[in-house]
């Protein structure tokens, strides 16, 4: 049995499709993180799941148990949404403990529960300050421990991290994948845009676009099979190149095109390369450089160097890939093609 299935979910506004045909089976202790383009119907799902929209046509199940029309608060889940809003009067301590303390829950237990999750989130110097005098990132810490001490089946997470800033993002992405590993039995679902939080953080990734399902994998599943030309260049930073069986020097699949990422791209002579193109600019980030470069058929393309490079703007470059690195795709349908 699943810890949460959804059949083939619908969600209708007034006379608006957002989600198609919804199906997914989450496992019991599974990370899965639902990504996609901004508007993709992310939100809306997790929000179905939690209680908080109403199915409009499907299934959802959690356990063996069908949950259509049970309300959020009798589902086993919480949610730790992107804004935290904490109650700025309490202090840590109360805040974590205020739905235990709704529930009536006796005072120790309140106690013992609160003291347990602020030991997973290094919340425990905190727990008698007020929310002012908490940094970004422990502010989320305490909205995630306000989650964790209703010890709920299943954790839902909307973008937590996305208020933070970029340093704080890291080190809350640290937190997190150390609290899935400390509660190895909850089902979590992450809801991000931001592909490195789904590539560190999930066991399983959902690609969603417009509200339909892509792609279900492993990270490196979807980095290194994508589905279609979609996942792959959804997938990866900076994203895959999608050639046309014109642009490439090699004419072997005339209806394909053919996918390579710019970390796959080696520096080639005229003779062995797969691809040429005209370098047009250099991005330097330190570590590795960015090349962009276009083919004399018009198509942009990126490289990825290993170190700073110096060829000159308008220089011809020329490049070749493994084989076991081309992604092959039906240019009608974009779909996989081995
Ligand atoms: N209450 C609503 N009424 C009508 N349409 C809605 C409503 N809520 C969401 N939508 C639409 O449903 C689609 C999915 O929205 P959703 O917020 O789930 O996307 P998302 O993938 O979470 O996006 P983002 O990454 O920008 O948060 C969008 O087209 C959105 O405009």
């Amino acid at each position: 049995m699943s810890a949460l299935t959804l059949q083939n979910i619908d969600k209708v506004y007034g006379k608006t499709q957002v989600m198609h045909d919804v199906s997914l089976d989450i496992e019991q202790g599974e990370f899965v993180v639902f990504v996609g383009p901004s508007g993709c119907g992310k939100s809306t799902l997790l929000r179905m799941i939690a209680g908080l929209e109403s199915i409009s046509a499907g299934t959802l199940f959690i356990g063996d148990k069908k949950m259509n029309n049970v309300p959020a608060s009798k589902r086993g889940i919480a949610m730790v949404f992107q804004s935290y809003a904490l109650y700025p009067h309490m202090s840590v301590a109360d805040n974590m403990g205020f739905s235990l303390s709704i529930a009536k829950t006796p005072k120790q237990e309140i106690k013992q529960r609160v003291a347990a999750a602020a030991e997973i989130l290094q919340l425990t110097p905190y727990l008698n300050r007020l929310p002012k005098a908490l940094s970004g990132g422990q502010r989320q810490r305490v909205a995630i421990g306000r989650a964790i001490v209703r010890e709920p089946d299943v954790f839902l997470f909307d973008e937590p991290l996305s208020n933070l800033d970029a340093e704080l993002r890291v080190s809350t992405r640290r937190e997190i994948a150390n609290l899935k590993a400390s509660m190895p039995d909850t089902t979590m679902i992450y809801v991000t845009h931001d592909q490195v939080e789904a590539m560190t953080l999930a066991d399983k990734i959902v690609v969603l676009r417009d509200g339909r399902v892509e792609q279900v994998g492993t990270p490196l599943e979807l980095y290194d099979r994508p589905r279609n030309s979609f996942v792959g260049q959804f997938i990866g930073s900076p994203k895959m190149n999608i050639f046309g069986s014109g642009d490439l020097a090699v004419q072997n699949w005339p209806h394909h095109n053919t996918g390579i990422r710019p970390e796959h791209l080696e520096p080639a002579t005229p003779k062995t390369a797969i691809v040429s193109g005209t370098l047009e600019f250099v991005e330097k980030l330190g570590e590795y450089s960015l090349a962009y470069l276009r083919t004399a058929t018009g198509c942009e393309f990126t490289v990825k160097f290993d170190r700073s490079i110096n060829h000159a703007i308008g220089k011809e470059l020329h490049f070749k890939a493994d084989h076991n690195n081309l992604h092959q795709f039906d240019s009608k349908t974009m779909l996989r093609v081995d």
